[in-house]
């Protein structure tokens, strides 16, 4: 029996809540949700793959119908299988999935992309009967640690969120475990947003700590402005200060802001990280890349990338990936990245953990479950038997 791809499902999910950074709102944030069932049975029942599309993108329904889910399921099931012919090559059918399309100019194909990629490697771990972040340390003749750190994003702008709902908002993330928190900046005037950082960190106290995020608002001189009024505070990170692209302005504040920065949420490719390695102007001794698989092709995409990165002397360990999903984590675990996003509070039931999975320390601890581990989320694994069922 050859292994197979035999369907390919999604359904677009709201994500949807009343936040807002200083560039878009979330009130009608969608998210794809993928099932990629196969052939195989394990436990009696069919080996089916998941995976979504993080969040700050929207669902993509329409190109994972058209073009994607048609080349997985078209595709000579022999010519997508490794090796061994036990188990399907997740490079092979990112070929495949990526036949036709023309280099260069990335749009939101990356995402949809992206989310398939999540769920063929979960399929793949699954086959194998390991755990996705065991699975890749054997592969990349890594020891895995399953011990991964972990921030609390949100600090968002919220209709009538005054200090206080700040303050307690970032007294509960540390209540809960995490030792960094971040929050928003660049939605309010420069001066409020140096309140609200005051307000935070006199909250978090001097053993925690708080990085900020522009979210790819400002031109030069607003980030300059920033930089000048940030550079007064002990920052874990300054996130995404201009526009994702714009390589000159990221390496133009390293000559006014000293502390790390991080970027790269909105890079979708390696060729796009190799741009920001090469033009942006990051110092790999203290700055943070924030890559997404699931927004950028996915895995078979961020090794590429963690091959550029190694080319020009960046360690693994100087990635944080965004999204807070348990692809990242994986990740993590396996290949030796610094850590990962986590939203305590938000994008429920997509992020998170496996149930009973404590934050200690800012630190949490992988379980040994098959594949990404999704099915130890019981909330977020009810959503995918709906979907697979
Ligand atoms: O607000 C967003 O789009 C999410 C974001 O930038 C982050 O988590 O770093
Ligand atoms: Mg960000």
């Amino acid at each position: 029996m050859t292994v197979r791809i035999v369907d390919v499902r999604e359904v677009t999910k709201p994500i949807s809540s009343p936040i807002r950074n200083a560039y878009i709102d979330f009130t009608k944030m969608t998210s794809s949700l993928v099932a990629v069932i196969t052939n195989v049975e394990r436990q009696g029942r069919p080996v089916v793959g998941y995976g979504f599309n993080s969040n700050g993108r929207y669902g993509q329904g329409g190109l994972i119908r058209e073009r994607f889910r048609a080349r997985l399921l078209e595709a000579d099931p022999a010519s997508l299988l490794d090796a061994t012919k036990d188990n399907i090559d997740p490079d092979k059918a990112w070929a495949a999935m990526m036949s036709n399309e023309k280099p260069g100019g990335h749009g939101e194909r990356s995402v949809a992309v992206g989310t398939l990629d999540m769920a063929i490697w979960d399929a793949v771990a699954k086959i194998a009967d390991k755990p996705l972040f065991r699975l890749l340390a054997e592969r990349h003749d890594r020891k895995a640690d399953p011990r991964v750190f972990v921030y609390a994003a949100g600090g968002y702008y919220y209709p009538g969120k005054d200090l206080s709902a700040l303050r307690r908002e970032m007294r509960g993330y540390l209540e809960r475990g995490y030792n960094v928190v971040k929050m928003k900046i660049g939605g309010a005037p420069v001066d409020e947003d140096r309140q609200r950082i005051e307000a935070v960190l006199a909250e978090i106290g001097p053993n925690n700590q708080l990085a900020v995020d522009a979210n790819g608002r400002f031109d030069l001189e607003t980030a300059i402005a920033y930089a000048k009024m940030l550079r007064d505070y002990p920052l874990f990170w300054y996130e995404e200060a201009g526009d994702p692209l714009d390589y000159h302005l990221q390496a133009t504040l390293a000559d006014y802001y000293p502390g790390p920065m991080a970027t790269g949420e909105n890079l979708f490719s390696h060729q796009d990280a190799r741009n920001l390695i090469r033009y942006g102007g990051m110092r790999p001794d203290r700055d943070w890349l924030q890559f997404d698989c699931a927004l950028s092709y996915g895995l078979c995409e961020y090794l590429r990338t963690l091959d550029v990165l190694k080319t020009y002397g960046w360690s693994p360990s100087r990635c944080i990936p965004h999204g807070g999903h348990q692809m990242s984590l994986n990740i993590a675990a396996g290949l030796g990245l610094g850590g990962n996003e986590s939203y305590p509070d938000l994008f429920q039931p997509y992020g998170g953990f496996p149930d009973g999975v404590k934050v200690i320390d800012g630190h949490i601890t992988m379980p040994d479950l098959p594949g990404i581990g999704f099915e130890g989320k019981s909330d977020l694994y009810a959503e995918m038997r709906a979907l697979s069922a």
